[in-house]
This record gives structure tokens, C-alpha cells and sequence, in this order.
């Protein structure tokens, strides 16, 4: 199969929850892609994360993965017990014991090198998640899986995450699946955005998802930030205005 992961038709209800929760759902990540969805809250985002993963039951649809693919969940920041005393060298043995050079070069990957005799307890939001995602990079991975990676890091810390998760891509070649808030960010560093709502709202490069009316009625005046990204700045000279191009504010040309 081509995709990593594929979704066909999938519904999920939590109990006693009178409409689903995700609402006839297709999905699918190719090998390489970076892929972010998006959505408000409690939209659906973790609970598709979750089923693509097979950690909740659906109740209509089927997922098929590639057979033995290696995949490194990163979940929600939030749900990854900090309280207990363990060092960073205990923590990136959990659950698979790995060897002290292996612990370190992932490490050294992920921009937190020499952190192991430190207390997780003791490390800032940005180097916990730096941590996390060199956790998940020890088992090889052909899809890194990464819910909310860069809630609560400041807009620099979230902009330098992207660039290592764009680096690593380039060097590893995984996928990429993200559920991010971001907009900006993700709109940047995506190459396909899905807006999830409860079903799929709409789905595509950033660009054409920037410009969707169902982006744009979703995320209000924010969306304008993301739109104005591909609005074209005519501040350089170039011969290939292709056909539709958009025209931002700062357009001054015709054609
Ligand atoms: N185990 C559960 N049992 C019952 N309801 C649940 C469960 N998990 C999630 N929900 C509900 O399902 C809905 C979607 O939750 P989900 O966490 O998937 O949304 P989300 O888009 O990731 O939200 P957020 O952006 O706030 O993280 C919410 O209304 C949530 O309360």
C-alpha cells in the first residue's frame, strides 16, 4: 500500500455522548509527508489521532496500517506523567531499553544533548518535548505521531520545533502527523492541512486551505494571518504569475 496509514468512512462515539465524535472520517499519510490537522477544540483532533493509532474502538469504518509499521507517538504534553523522579536517561529507556550511545545521539538529534543525569521533573517545556520526540525517535520511525507537540512554548520555541521536525523529515524520512493550534506555523511547515470538525470541514495544501471558506468561517480573523501568508507580496520581479493567482493587498499588478 502506498499510504502509512489509511482511513476509510470512520466514525467514533464515546459512551453516553449523544452525536459522535468524528463523523465519517477519510484519512491517509503517504511516507515522507508532513501532515497537520486542525481543528477547535474538542473537534475531534486526539480522538482521530487515537484511532488511526487503534487506541479507541470505531464505531463504523475501517483504518488499515502498513504491515509492520514503525510508528513514535508523541501524546499530549499535558498527559505525559512528569511527577515522578526519574532521570532523562531512565526516562528514554521506557518502555524499550536502549544503550547509552543510542541515548545520546538522539539526544544530540533533538537539540537537548548531555540532558541524561537531569530530572524530567526539572526540564523546561521546550527541552521535555525535545526529550519526547528523541523518545520516539529511538524506535526508527516511519511516522512520527505528535498531538499538540508545542502547547504552552513561546512563539520562538514553536517556530524552532517545526524547523527540527522539518529536519528530521529531511533526514530520516518519516511522516509526519501533527495536530497542531499554530495556525501560522503549521500553515508554514505542512505540506497538507486537514480542518477537522467532528467530520473533515476541508483538506489540501496550506495554501488552498488558507483561502477555503470553511478554514475561514472556522478560525475567524485568525485565518486572515494564515491567508495573508500566500497572498503574493509583489516586492521581486518574476515571470510565472501562474493562472488564479490570488491577489493580496500588496498586489499591484493585473493580469
Ligand atoms: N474517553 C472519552 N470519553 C468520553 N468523551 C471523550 C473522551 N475523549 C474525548 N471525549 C470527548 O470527545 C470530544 C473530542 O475530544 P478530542 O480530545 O478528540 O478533541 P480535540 O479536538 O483534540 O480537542 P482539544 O483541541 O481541546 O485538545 C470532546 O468533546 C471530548 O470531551
Amino acid at each position: 500500500m502506498v499510504d502509512l496509514i489509511r482511513a476509510a468512512d470512520l466514525s467514533v462515539s464515546h459512551a453516553g455522548a449523544d452525536l459522535p465524535v468524528l463523523n465519517r472520517v477519510d484519512f491517509h499519510i503517504r511516507p515522507a509527508e508532513i501532515v497537520t490537522v486542525v481543528g477547535p477544540n474538542g473537534s475531534g483532533k486526539s480522538t482521530l489521532v487515537r484511532a488511526l493509532l487503534g487506541h479507541v474502538a470505531l464505531s463504523s469504518g475501517r483504518v488499515e496500517r502498513a504491515p509492520g509499521l514503525r510508528i513514535g507517538y508523541v501524546p499530549q504534553r499535558v498527559h505525559v506523567e512528569r511527577a515522578m523522579p526519574m532521570t532523562v536517561r531512565r526516562f528514554l529507556s521506557l518502555p524499550h531499553r536502549v544503550g547509552d550511545a543510542q541515548a545520546a545521539a538522539a539526544l544530540a538529534r533533538t537539540g537537548v544533548q548531555g540532558l541524561e543525569s537531569r530530572q524530567i521533573t526539572q526540564l523546561s517545556g521546550g527541552q521535555f518535548q525535545r526529550v519526547l520526540l528523541a523518545r520516539a525517535l529511538l524506535g526508527d520511525p516511519q511516522l512520527l505521531v505528535l498531538d499538540e507537540p508545542t502547547q504552552g512554548l513561546d512563539q520562538p520555541g514553536i517556530v524552532a520545533f517545526y524547523k527540527l521536525i522539518e529536519e528530521v523529515r529531511a533526514e530520516t524520512g518519516a511522516a509526519v502527523l501533527m495536530v497542531s493550534h499554530d495556525l501560522l506555523v503549521v500553515m508554514r511547515a505542512s505540506d497538507r492541512v486537514v480542518c477537522l470538525n467532528g467530520h473533515v470541514c476541508c483538506e489540501g495544501t496550506p495554501q488552498a486551505v488558507s483561502a477555503a471558506p470553511a478554514y475561514r468561517a472556522m478560525f475567524g480573523a485568525e485565518s486572515q494571518g494564515t491567508l495573508a501568508l500566500y497572498q503574493h507580496h509583489h516586492d521581486h520581479d518574476h515571470d510565472h504569475v501562474a493562472e488564479g493567482h490570488l491577489h493580496g493587498p500588496a498586489c499591484a499588478h493585473t493580469h
